[in-house]
């Protein structure tokens, strides 16, 4: 995977925790990797190496829902619709940790070296559902809209 981003770890003690974000840039930040060449963070793949007792969950506060971290389960993401518009969707913070320790590791995939993999495509219609294409009701035509 030439194009993604340096393995990124991250520890997270009691009370850690990460704010809503995007992990995309977004159009006014139209820099952010710009000294890369790759393009913008086409996806995420999110690698949980530890399970606190309590606590930590990925929350994706537009779709309303938490993922709880479980020791060596990955969690992946589309960041971008084909289209290469962000996908609003795609908002995600980490909650607090109440009891225990939260490790993870992150890859951020670019756009570049993706192309065949997954093509872009300029009609709504096919743009792939959130997380891949695994069923869950299409996009609004209001990208910024949560379809749930
Ligand atoms: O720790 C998490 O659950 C999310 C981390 C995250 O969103 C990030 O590192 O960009
Ligand atoms: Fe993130």
């Amino acid at each position: 995977m030439e194009t993604a981003e340096e393995l990124q770890i991250a520890n997270y003690g009691i009370g850690g925790h990460y704010d809503p974000h995007f992990d995309f840039a977004r159009k006014e930040e139209t820099k952010a990797f710009s000294d890369l060449g790759t393009g913008n963070r086409i996806a995420t793949v999110l690698f949980y190496m530890t399970q606190p007792e309590m606590g930590g969950g990925t929350v994706f506060t537009e779709l309303k829902t938490t993922v709880m971290p479980s020791k060596n389960d990955a969690l992946f993401w589309y960041n971008l619709y084909r289209s290469g518009e962000g996908d609003m969707r795609t908002r995600h913070a980490a909650c607090p940790v109440l009891l225990g320790v939260k490790w993870v590791s992150n890859k951020w995939i670019h756009e570049a070296g993706q192309e065949f993999r997954r093509p872009c495509g300029l009609k709504l219609s096919t743009y792939e559902r959130y997380v891949g294409d695994l069923g869950g009701p299409e996009p609004r035509y209001n990208l910024n809209l949560s379809p749930y």
